[in-house]
């Protein structure tokens, strides 16, 4: 970003971007995942152009260390993890100097499901001046909780729906207008409104579309799971994260930290219709 070349390259389809950056933190977290458990599915955005000889090793954290690990989580080999990275969520947005909206992406998961999740914000409160503490990370296991978040308690009879802005389409737009919102918020990235959700900014973050990907909810996914809301797709059918899966969530999003069900209720047939689990 300081140096004002992003290298942007367009992957093709609806404003689906790469920069210098996706690639770059793709290839530092793949390469220090891998050093330490070299056995581990690491699946990311940008593999498909990387030269993945990357060297790169990350410390440990102690208070992570120091927690006790959930029993679900316990004894697993590293061929039983699958890690969905993505390296920068919201690259539309960070072209765009919506810095906030970016996060990058660490998700767990065993045997297919969601378990565990990194969310971290490079640019957090980069609104506030140079002497800010800027950037900041969310973590969390189902089965131990969430860590590095706060939730402001929304005032009852509220539902603001958040969702993209720009990955909008009709059907996108039928689902939300469907769903009497008290208003409906557009920002980019899938882990930014996911954590708008579970900071109580926003009560479902919706989203009608087969655009978004496994590596755009598995963290988010489990960092909501672990603080007891869901993300599901929009029948309220549970993702799937086996390695072999396809990448795209084509049943589409709808997160949520309370009353799930409700939102699902209110998904019209139409979009029911469309979007295929
Ligand atoms: N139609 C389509 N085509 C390609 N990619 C798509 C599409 N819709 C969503 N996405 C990807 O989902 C990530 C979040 O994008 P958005 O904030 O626009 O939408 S949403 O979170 O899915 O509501 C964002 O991920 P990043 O690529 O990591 O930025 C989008 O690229
Ligand atoms: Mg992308
Ligand atoms: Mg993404
Ligand atoms: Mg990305």
């Amino acid at each position: 970003m300081s140096s004002r070349d992003l290298g942007i390259v367009d992957k093709g389809g609806q404003k689906n971007l790469q920069t210098k950056a996706d690639t770059a933190v793709e290839k530092l977290i793949r390469a220090s995942l891998l050093a330490e458990f070299p056995q581990l599915n690491v699946i990311g955005e940008e593999d498909e152009k990387l030269d993945l000889t990357a060297d790169a090793k990350a410390g440990s954290d102690d208070q992570v260390l120091r927690m006790a690990c959930p029993p679900a989580c316990a004894n697993l080999s590293q061929e039983e993890i699958v890690v969905w990275v993505d390296p920068l969520d919201g690259t539309a947005e960070f072209t765009e100097g919506l810095l906030d909206h970016v996060t990058i992406l660490i998700g767990l998961a065993v045997n297919g499901e969601a378990v565990g999740g990194v969310i971290n914000q490079p640019f957090y409160n980069y609104q506030s001046g140079p002497q800010a503490n800027l950037g900041r990370t969310i973590w969390g296991l189902v089965g131990l909780g969430a860590f590095g978040w706060n939730r402001a308690e929304p005032p009852v009879g509220r539902r603001i729906l958040i969702t993209t802005r720009s990955h909008s389409n009709e059907l996108v737009n039928l689902c939300l207008d469907s769903m009497s919102p008290t208003h409906v918020e557009r920002q980019g990235g899938a882990g930014n409104k996911a954590l708008r959700v579970i900071e109580g900014e926003a009560d479902a973050y919706v989203f009608a579309s087969p655009g978004c990907k496994k590596w755009d909810t598995c963290a988010p996914e489990a960092i909501l799971r672990a603080v007891g809301g869901n993300l599901t797709d929009v029948h309220g059918k549970k993702i799937n994260y086996h390695k072999d899966v396809k990448f795209p969530n084509t049943g589409g999003v709808i997160a949520t930290y309370r009353d799930h069900q409700t939102i699902i209720d209110l998904v019209p047939q139409k979009v029911r219709d469309n979007l295929v689990s």
